[in-house]
């Protein structure tokens, strides 16, 4: 029986995570469950699942989770951030699904890494905010370290085994690697006049022509940041040099991605769009279980398209790419300004087309001498933060 905390529980993963642990009694138990401040969804999940703690990071909701389950089960609450970090340490924890939005996953992802547990990693967030520190104490506490992203996913299952076992640390040349493809839908603006961008709507940008997802993720998906999001992921879980990544537009979400091998081959995983798939991988990995999701039947499927990107629609996509180039604080700064960019574009107080502008602000104006530390990263994350805000509150 592996003892599951599933971080981000009330989430879009999280509610997957927990189908996946519902389907499987007899092998997955949520023991923690963690959430920021869905009180009433995380009644309802305490009350099916009983694990032996709940961490809501907003001390309110906190407090209405305990007067809701009082006298009904057993479950601890617990309030506040530093309750995420104490809980990935505890010790009947064998497995944590890291689902937090943000970069406010990383602290309780890296506590979970410090501590040699199985790590399976849907927050991409906290690889671009500190990706050589995460790998590097993977490296040394030997946690075993599981992408759930569904790129990164199908990326893990089209590589060798030996690659497999060493992740973020293979030279992929030496096993016969040329590239990755990162596949990208395009979100719902890829065929979109680009001269009507301006009066795109948040429901419009977070209705995702694929995946049913959280809100961040799918406006990032619109801009196609999350793709830019992604590249720096795998730069850092696979270990790649920047001529060895491709992003590839595939509007039907059918492959999750592949691998190019120098002998002409690629492997491709493909499935539905369903992130209960990539999740029971990891779950299970080297096993595989069952996960809900219908087969695919290809007699329905259709046509499978590929296009080239075009900066021009998806300038986020090159400020990523161009800020893993330049190196991990361009990443950071990038990260923090885009999640406030896109919450001021989600509460109506920037146009879609202004979170490239937030973003390349940002990246332009923050001081990105090295930082060699956590500490360092997380006070340039900060002066990205107030550069945003201060851009948002000014209108330019
Ligand atoms: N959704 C998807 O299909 C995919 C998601 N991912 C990645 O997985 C992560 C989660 O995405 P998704 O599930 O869509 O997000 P959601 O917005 O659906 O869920 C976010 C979860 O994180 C919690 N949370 C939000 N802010 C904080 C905080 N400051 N501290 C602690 N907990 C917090 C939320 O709690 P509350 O509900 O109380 O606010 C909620 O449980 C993201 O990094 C995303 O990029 C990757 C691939 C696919
Ligand atoms: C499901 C998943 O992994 C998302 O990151 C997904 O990739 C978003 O779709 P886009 O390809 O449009 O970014
Ligand atoms: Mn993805």
């Amino acid at each position: 029986m592996q003892n599951v905390a599933v971080f981000g529980a009330t989430g879009s993963i999280g509610g997957n995570t927990l189908d996946v642990i519902r389907r499987h009694p007899d092998l997955y138990r949520a023991s923690v469950l963690t959430a920021h401040s869905n009180a009433e969804v995380m009644a309802g999940l305490c009350l099916e699942f009983v694990p032996d703690v709940a961490v809501m990071v907003d001390p309110q909701a906190a407090k209405q989770l305990a007067a809701q389950l009082k006298g009904l089960v057993p479950t601890e609450v617990l309030a506040g951030e530093q309750a995420l970090v104490d809980v990935a340490q505890l010790p009947q924890v064998d497995t944590v699904m890291a689902a937090i939005v943000g970069a406010a996953g990383l602290a309780s992802t890296l506590a979970a890494v410090r501590l040699g547990k199985r790590v399976l990693l849907a927050n991409k967030e906290a690889l671009v905010v500190s990706g050589r520190l995460f790998m590097d104490a993977v490296k040394e506490s030997g946690a075993t370290l599981l992408p759930v992203d569904s790129e990164h996913n199908a990326i893990f299952q089209s590589l060798p085994e030996a690659v497999q076992g060493q992740l973020g640390r293979c030279d992929l040349a030496q096993h016969g690697i040329s590239h990755l493809l990162l596949t990208g839908s395009g979100g719902p603006f890829r065929t979109r006049d680009l001269a009507s961008f301006d009066s795109i709507t948040p429901d419009q940008a977070c209705a995702h022509p694929n995946w049913s997802m959280g809100r961040k993720i799918s406006v990032d998906s619109a801009t196609m940041m999350n793709k830019g999001l992604e590249y720096v992921e795998a730069r850092w879980l696979f270990n790649t040099r920047p001529d060895q990544i491709q992003v590839v537009i595939h509007p039907q979400s059918v492959i999750h991605s592949m691998v190019q091998y120098q002998d002409g081959s690629v492997l491709a995983q493909m499935g539905q769009p369903d992130m209960r798939t990539p999740i029971a991988h990891s779950l299970a990995y080297p096993q595989r279980i069952a996960a809900g999701v219908e087969p695919l039947d290809f007699f329905k499927v259709g046509q499978l398209t590929f296009e080239a990107p075009d900066y021009a629609r998806y300038p986020c996509l090159k400020l990523a790419i161009d800020a893993c180039h330049q190196g991990q604080e361009a990443t950071t700064v990038l990260n923090a300004a885009n999640e406030i960019a896109v919450a001021a574009f989600l509460a109506g107080q920037i146009g879609f087309s202004d979170i490239a502008r937030v973003n390349g602000y940002c990246l332009e104006h923050a001081d990105l001498a090295h930082c060699s530390s956590l500490q360092g990263l997380a006070e340039l994350d900060k002066q990205s933060r107030s550069l945003a805000s201060g851009w948002i509150s000014r209108g330019k």
